[in-house]
C-alpha cells in the first residue's frame, strides 16, 4: 500500500487545470484515510471522454497536456487533491458484511465545474487499509464495461456516477486467469453511498453518523434543512430519487447485477457497474450475475431489492430521525413513487405525455406478451416507437409468433389514441426507447480488441451509446439482434 508519506515530489506535481475545492476532508479522519495510489506501470491510454471533460471544463487539447495520463494512471502527484480512501459498510446479498470501505478506489477530491461541484475517483489505483483480501486492483475488462455504461446512463438520461478516462498496463492481475491492470477515472457530484451511513450506525458511532448526515443534507440536499425533521426529510428525498431511478433501469431493460448497499448512492446514482446487463430477450426473472445463485438482483426484483436497501438506509439513520413512524412514513413513500414513475415511462414510450389507466394495461399486457415470447427487450420497444412514429405496423408483428395477440395490442394502441384525444407524441416514445444499449455482446467484442491493443471500438461505440435515441444508419448492425453466442456470456461479480 503507498503509504500518505509516500515521496511523491511536490516539484512534480500535475496541474491538470481542475479547480479542488475543499470537499469531504471537513469531515475528518473517522471517514477516511488519506493516502497516495500505487501506480500502473507504464500507462496508456485506453479510452476517453470528451464529453465528460468538457463538463469538467476540460478543452479537447487537454489530454495531450504534459502528465495527464501519469496523473490519472496514479504515477504522478495531482496539484490541489488531496487523495484519500473513504470507510463505509454494508449489506451484501442482504447479509451484513460489516466494514468494506474503498478497498480500489481513491477520491482525489472536490473541483468546481460549470455545472456545479463534481468529485473525481481513481478506481483500480492500488491497496488501501481497506482492501481486505482483494489486491486494489481493476482488470482491462471491467473497466472498459464501467466506462462505456457509465456513459451509455448518462445518454439515456439515467442518473449515474460518470467516467473521464480509463487508462492501462500490461502489467499482470491475477482473476480467474492472468488478466491486465487499468484504472477507471469517475466522476460523480458525490461518492457517497447508503453503506457510508450504515457503517456508523452500526458502529455505534452517533457522533460522525449526525456529521455526516448533516455534511450530506447541507450540501446536496439543502431543502431538507428547513424541514420539521431534516434527517426524515432527507430519507425522503433518497427514497423518491432511488425509486426514480430503479424506474428508469426498469424502462430500458437494466440490470445492476449487486445492489448491495454498499453499491447504492446517496444521490440515486447508478453506481458500481460489475456483472450489469442490458436486456435481450425479455425474461423478468433473468440473472445477470453469474454468483448471483437465487436470483436476489433478477430484474423483477430490483424494485423490492431497492426498497430493502431504503429500508437499511432508513434504519441507520433512525437515531437521527428519532420516531420510527417517521422513517415509515419516508419509506412507505417507495412503491406509489416507483409504480408512478414506471407508469410514466411506459406511457412516454408509448407516445402518451402522462399515464393514465388505459397506458398502464397496454403496457402491462405488452410486457407480458414480450415475456411469453422472449422478445427482444430493446428492439420491441423501438420498434413500436418507430410504429408510433409512422412505420408500418408489420416490422412490429413480424417479432411475434401469436399474431392474434399483437394485433389486439396493436388495437389497443390506436384505442388509446383515440381516448387520448391526441396524436400520439412520436419524438416522445422514440426518445425513451433507445435503439441503442451496451449490449454484453458488444462490450465482449471491444473488450477482445483492446486485449490486442485496439481501442477503436471503445471510442466508437462511445460515439453511439452517448446519442442512444438516434439512429446511426453507420453502425445500424449494433441495433440489431445479438448473435447466438451473446446468451453464453457469463458476467460474475470477479472484476
Ligand atoms: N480487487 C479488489 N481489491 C480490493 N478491494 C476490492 C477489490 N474488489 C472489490 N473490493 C472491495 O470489495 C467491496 C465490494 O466490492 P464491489 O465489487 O461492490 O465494489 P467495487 O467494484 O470494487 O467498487 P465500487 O463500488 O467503488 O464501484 C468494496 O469495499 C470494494 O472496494
Ligand atoms: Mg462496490
Amino acid at each position: 500500500m503507498a503509504s500518505p508519506d509516500t515521496p511523491m515530489a511536490e516539484a512534480a506535481a500535475v496541474d491538470l487545470g481542475l479547480r479542488w475545492q475543499p470537499g469531504l476532508q471537513a469531515l475528518g479522519s473517522d471517514f477516511y484515510t488519506p493516502l497516495s495510489p500505487d501506480p500502473i506501470r507504464d500507462p496508456y491510454w485506453i479510452a476517453r471522454s470528451a464529453a465528460m471533460a468538457r463538463e469538467l471544463g476540460l478543452r479537447d487539447v487537454w489530454w495531450q497536456a504534459p502528465g495527464v495520463l501519469e496523473a490519472l494512471s496514479g504515477s504522478a502527484f495531482i496539484q490541489g487533491s488531496t487523495p484519500l480512501a473513504t470507510v463505509y459498510s454494508g449489506h451484501q446479498f442482504g447479509v451484513w458484511a460489516g466494514q468494506l470501505g474503498d478497498g480500489r478506489a481513491l477520491w482525489l477530491g472536490e473541483v468546481a465545474t460549470p455545472g456545479g461541484p463534481q468529485e473525481l475517483q481513481l478506481k483500480g489505483s492500488g491497496l488501501t487499509p481497506y482492501s481486505r483480501m482483494g489486491d486494489g486492483r481493476a482488470v482491462l475488462r471491467s473497466s472498459i464495461r464501467e466506462f462505456l455504461c457509465s456513459e451509455a446512463m448518462h445518454g439515456l438520461g439515467i442518473a449515474t456516477t460518470r467516467a473521464l478516462c480509463v487508462t492501462g498496463s500490461d502489467q499482470p492481475v491475477r482473476r480467474e486467469t492472468i488478466e491486465t491492470a487499468a484504472v477507471v477515472t469517475r466522476v460523480a457530484p458525490s461518492f457517497i453511498r447508503f453503506g457510508h451511513f450504515e457503517h456508523f450506525s452500526h458502529g455505534n458511532q452517533p457522533g460522525p453518523l449526525r456529521t455526516l448526515a448533516d455534511y450530506v443534507i447541507d450540501r446536496d440536499y439543502p431543502a431538507c434543512r428547513d424541514a420539521a425533521n431534516p434527517y426524515a426529510a432527507l430519507l425522503a428525498e433518497v427514497v423518491r430519487r432511488t425509486a426514480a431511478m430503479v424506474a428508469q433501469w426498469q424502462a430500458v431493460g437494466f440490470m445492476h447485477g449487486v445492489m448491495n448497499t454498499d453499491n447504492m448512492s446517496i444521490l440515486g446514482l447508478t453506481i458500481d457497474y460489475g456483472p450489469f446487463q442490458f436486456m435481450d430477450a425479455y425474461d423478468p426473472r433473468h440473472i445477470c450475475n453469474h454468483s448471483d445463485h437465487a436470483g436476489r438482483y433478477s430484474y423483477e426484483n430490483q424494485p423490492g431489492v431497492a426498497h430493502w436497501n431504503l429500508f437499511a438506509l432508513g434504519q441507520a439513520l433512525l437515531p437521527l430521525i428519532g420516531e420510527v413512524d417517521d422513517a415509515m412514513a419516508a419509506l412507505h413513500g417507495f412503491k406509489p413513487q416507483f409504480d408512478a414513475e414506471l407508469a410514466r415511462l411506459h406511457a412516454a414510450k408509448l407516445g402518451q405525455a402522462s399515464a393514465t389507466p388505459s397506458s398502464r394495461a397496454l403496457a402491462g399486457e405488452w410486457l407480458g406478451l414480450m415475456a411469453r415470447e422472449r422478445t427482444d427487450f430493446t428492439i420491441a420497444w423501438r420498434r413500436l416507437a418507430q410504429h408510433i412514429a409512422g412505420a408500418p405496423a408489420d416490422t412490429v408483428q413480424d417479432l411475434f409468433h401469436d399474431r392474434a395477440a399483437i394485433d389486439q395490442l396493436l388495437l389497443q394502441l390506436k384505442e388509446l389514441t383515440a381516448q387520448s384525444g391526441l396524436a400520439p407524441d412520436a419524438n416522445l416514445a422514440l426518445n425513451h426507447s433507445p435503439a441503442f444499449v451496451l449490449r454484453n455482446y458488444l462490450a465482449e467484442q471491444a473488450i477482445a480488441l483492446a486485449k490486442q491493443k485496439d481501442f477503436s471500438m471503445i471510442q466508437d461505440l462511445l460515439a453511439v451509446l452517448e446519442r442512444p435515441y438516434d439512429e446511426h444508419p453507420q453502425h445500424a448492425a449494433w441495433a440489431g439482434f445479438p448473435p447466438d453466442w451473446a446468451d453464453q456470456i457469463q458476467i460474475s461479480c470477479s472484476s
